[in-house]
């Protein structure tokens, strides 16, 4: 048995939710570039979880569902009082997800009408629990939600208690649409390792919201604006890139294990940054980024993946930059239920083999024997 480091190319599951073939994404079939152009986020999640999209009478449905769940139990909203204020925000929603449970008197029911159910109360409450996080360590009370309007637009609404800008809405709901799946990624992976032992759909999510938080996955889109405020300014910025190629050190937001041409949302999401740099009259972010790319890609090779230019569309939104992880969540929870219902559907327990490369023939030693 020889173990394949990162389970690279190894194929783990069969799956109709979304593809990557020949660096093209598609989600149902459908080219990720269609969607980013026409489809909102709820018409994705609806598509995601049911296999095509909604009727108009179906996404009326849906939005009312989303409306009646994104309440979250008021004693989850007292827990998140209780965290630490300087806690890490994706640690907060992981365990706010995790609690969620609690409250819920379905959340042991396997059938698939409750599981769907829960698939659309998680969607519904994780925006609400970022935003009254993001609100509760400022000091400020939670703003409940509206009903009758999208997620992304409740989302905005929840963060600032303001009523968001049109193009706010339709850039943060473009985001939400490019983040909705991507196959066998690690959180959804994690996601379907915890299903499939028949746990339940909380665990399941709270599995993923944890493999998300790293910066290897989605963790990488803070780090990418970490990267940005510590270069500062656009002088500092090309001997900042070159230490670190020089150093081989990572350039966080570069690089794919599987697009290895290109990230095929990076350009809608560089698009865009500059349109939003346009709107706020401020290039600086979209053209450190654009300079940042031509370095990495130059040099390395590398082009830039879904986390890279969403780090500045965030900021030029006025988002903090621990909670462009959690918006990432936010959005992947629709791929990460799809994927949960779609492993139930067939389920047969994940489990492979390891290489032992460990010692043999050892024996015990009696405590007075050991060095
Ligand atoms: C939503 C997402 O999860 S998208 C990915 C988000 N993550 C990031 O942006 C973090 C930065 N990128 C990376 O760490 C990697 O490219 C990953 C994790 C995305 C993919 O990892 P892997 O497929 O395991 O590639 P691996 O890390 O082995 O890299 C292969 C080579 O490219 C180099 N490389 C890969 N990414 C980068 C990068 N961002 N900057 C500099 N060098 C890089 C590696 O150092 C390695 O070089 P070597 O062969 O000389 O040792
Ligand atoms: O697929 C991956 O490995 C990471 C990624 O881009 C995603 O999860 O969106």
């Amino acid at each position: 048995m020889t173990a394949t480091k990162g389970l690279e190319g190894i194929v783990a599951a069969s799956s109709s939710i979304s593809s990557i073939i020949d660096g093209v994404l598609t989600y149902r079939g459908i080219n990720i570039d269609e969607l980013a152009e026409h489809a909102t986020f709820e018409e994705v999640a609806y598509l995601l979880w049911h296999g095509h999209l909604p009727t108009q009478a179906q996404l009326d449905g849906l939005i009312d569902q989303f409306g009646q769940y994104a309440g979250v139990p008021a004693d989850v909203i007292a827990g998140l009082r209780l965290y630490p204020k300087d806690s890490n925000s994706m640690a907060a929603l992981r365990t706010a997800v995790s609690s969620l449970a609690l409250y819920d008197s379905e959340a042991n029911d396997m059938s698939r009408e409750a599981n769907i159910r829960k698939a659309v109360k998680l969607q519904a409450q994780l925006p609400t629990i970022v935003a009254a996080y993001a609100r509760i360590r400022e000091g400020k009370e939670p703003i409940a939600p509206k009903k009758g309007v999208g997620i992304a637009h409740n989302f905005l609404y929840m963060l600032t208690g303001e009523e968001p800008a049109q193009v706010a809405i339709e850039a943060m709901d473009k985001a939400l649409v490019l983040h909705a799946d991507h196959e066998l990624n690690a959180s959804t992976f994690a996601a379907r390792v915890t299903v499939a032992t028949l746990s339940d759909i909380y665990s399941g999510v709270t599995s993923a919201i944890g493999a998300l938080k790293g910066p290897l996955h989605g963790g990488a889109n803070e780090a990418v604006m970490v990267m940005l405020d510590e270069i500062g300014s656009p002088a500092n910025l090309e001997p900042y890139i070159q230490n670190k190629l020089d150093n081989k050190e990572k350039v966080m937001g570069f690089g794919h294990r599987v697009y290895k041409n290109g990230d095929p949302r990076a350009k809608h999401l560089m698009q865009m940054s500059r349109q939003l740099g346009e709107l706020n009259g401020d290039m600086t972010l979209y053209e450190m980024s654009i300079k940042i790319e031509e370095l990495v890609t130059g040099q390395k090779g590398l082009k830039p993946n879904v986390d890279f230019y969403s780090a500045s569309c965030y900021t030029m939104l006025g988002i903090p930059r621990d909670l462009f992880t959690p918006i990432f969540a936010i959005s992947r929870v629709s791929g990460w239920t799809a994927h949960i219902l779609e492993q139930f559907e067939d389920n047969r327990l994940i489990r492979p083999r390891a290489e032992y490369v460990g010692p043999v023939n050892a024996h015990y030693l009696p405590m007075a024997k050991r060095a």
